[in-house]
């Protein structure tokens, strides 16, 4: 472990990554494996796999950057790499400060040690005098809040005990980069908030690599992500382009999935879809949930011409080729909030009620449309959303105009600027393919007001009573 060096170029890039490649053998057969050996590299019975190759990277010092991708796509290759717990077979890494690791479960702890011993053998690890563990130690055994386990030899640990106790001593180390490698989705609730706690106060003042598939942790936790895809660095910049690019690969890959199922078992023939019963004309349906209303209507485009829909005009214009993805099956032509009286509204008042109203025309038969619509924060965060899945079960034709009427109440939110995306899709709570999804399509700054709003945002509270026993009221 080498500590920073002040003024150098390390200082300024805790972790620098050159051209970073890893390539694993792959054998067809066990005995390939021996063959190989004994052939002494003079034949090839292996194939190259490349889990990670030309990988550049510079994490200057303070830094809060995610690394997402999907599955398989080399993130923890890049993570032990850097970690030096794996070899590169091309390229190097440079890191200077102390590094803190969380990586895979129990990484860094022998088996057979307790826990108080393996506590002290990652503490020296990682920099720290007997003197200073020791003064630490019940600090970090309230942290780990395993009880009389931390005596046990660690082989006889949950997978929780075992992150519980990792992340323990990493929080105690005063390291100057922390590393996260999906730690948190082993602990529990209570567990996972209080790492969130330590990793936030951390970002304060450290640089942090933090490796996750929950979305709302990385844009709550980082400024910058990278998108790694098949072992190439596909995206590198701000976490909130970086979550708009990777969930529109996401939805595009799944949506190639949901096509291939349909095509396996209608044949690849989607006129076999029966005529829907209630396609033509115009209706209503309305749904009561909670104490608001999701109502949606959809009107033939011969009642939009004959002036019975106000005028709503969509075609591929209304797509922005860059954000927005979907099948082009169906098109949003207006998302518009009002207030309380009707007005088209960007200002909405917290604590009062609202519409939100998105229109779509259809370009094809939709066997069970859906639309959906969700508010991020500044950060990215989603702060809340909805959608009619569950509650409506719509059949529209092609070239029918349908809209979403969504009634709810303002939640109190924290000042500053929202923005909403909505989407409409085709099918049900077990899977559906997005056809337009309009990101950030409505930005608004919600009127707070001098109510005091605890978190992310406060409910509607009904009603608030003090009462003095004894006493009415
Ligand atoms: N020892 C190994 N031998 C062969 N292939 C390996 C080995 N370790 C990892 N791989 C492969 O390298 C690729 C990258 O793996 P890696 O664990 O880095 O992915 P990841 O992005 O962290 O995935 P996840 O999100 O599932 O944790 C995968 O295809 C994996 O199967």
């Amino acid at each position: 472990m080498t500590k920073t060096n002040v003024g150098s170029s390390e200082d300024l890039h805790p972790i620098l990554v050159s051209d970073l490649g890893k390539c694993y053998q792959i054998y067809a057969k066990p005995k390939d494996r021996l063959k190989q050996a004994l052939w002494r590299g003079r034949r090839q019975y292996y194939r190259e796999f490349w889990a990670l190759r030309n990988v550049n990277l510079e994490i200057r010092t303070g830094e809060t950057v995610a690394i997402i991708g999907r599955n398989g796509s080399g993130k923890s290759t890049l993570l032990q790499m850097i970690c030096g717990t794996l070899a590169p077979t091309e390229g190097s890494v440079k890191t200077s400060g102390t590094i803190a690791a969380l990586l895979e479960l129990g990484s860094g702890f022998n088996p057979e040690f307790t826990g108080i011993e393996n506590v002290f053998l990652n503490a020296s690890l990682l920099g720290l005098t007997q003197e200073q563990i020791r003064a630490r130690l019940d600090d970090i055994q309230a942290f780990a809040d395993i009880g009389d386990f931390v005596h046990q030899p660690v082989k006889t640990y949950s997978s929780g005990m075992l992150v519980r106790l990792a992340f323990a001593v990493v929080a105690h180390v005063d390291p100057s980069v922390l590393i996260v490698d999906e730690a948190l989705s082993v602990g529990d609730a209570v567990f996972a908030q209080r790492c969130m706690r330590f990793i936030r106060r951390f970002t304060e003042q450290g640089t942090l690599l933090f490796v996750s598939h929950d979305l709302n942790a990385v844009s709550s936790l980082c400024e910058r992500a990278i998108w790694i895809d098949s072992g190439r660095v596909q995206m590198d910049t701000d976490t909130a382009s970086i979550i708009t690019a990777y969930t529109r690969s996401c939805h595009e890959a799944s949506n190639a999935e949901i096509e291939a199922a349909n095509n396996m078992t209608d044949g690849g023939n989607r006129a076999a879809v029966s005529v829907p019963q209630n396609g033509a004309g115009s209706g209503t349906s309305t749904t009561e949930h909670a104490s608001k209303t999701i109502h949606i209507e959809w009107n033939s485009v011969a009642a939009q011409e004959s002036g019975q829909a106000e005028g709503v005009q969509a075609d591929m214009a209304d797509w922005d080729a860059e954000r927005d993805y979907g099948d082009g099956m169906a098109t949003i032509t207006s998302v518009v909030m009002r207030d309380k009286d009707g007005a088209a509204t960007t200002t909405p008042k917290c604590g009062e009620d609202v519409r939100l109203e998105v229109s779509a025309l259809c370009n094809t038969f939709v066997k069970s449309f859906l639309v959906a619509f969700f508010v991020r924060d500044r950060t990215g965060q989603i702060v809340f959303g909805e959608s009619t899945i569950g509650r409506e079960c719509l059949t529209v034709d092609n070239q029918q105009l349908v809209s979403a009427f969504f009634d709810f109440t303002m939640p109190f939110l924290q000042p500053g600027s929202y923005s909403l995306s909505a989407a409409v899709s085709n099918g049900d709570a077990m899977g559906f393919k997005v056809l337009h999804f309009k990101p950030d399509t409505l930005i608004f700054q919600p009127m707070v007001g001098r109510r005091p709003v605890y978190g992310v945002f406060s409910t509607t509270t009904m009603a608030i009573k003090l009462v003095v026993q004894g006493q009415s009221c």
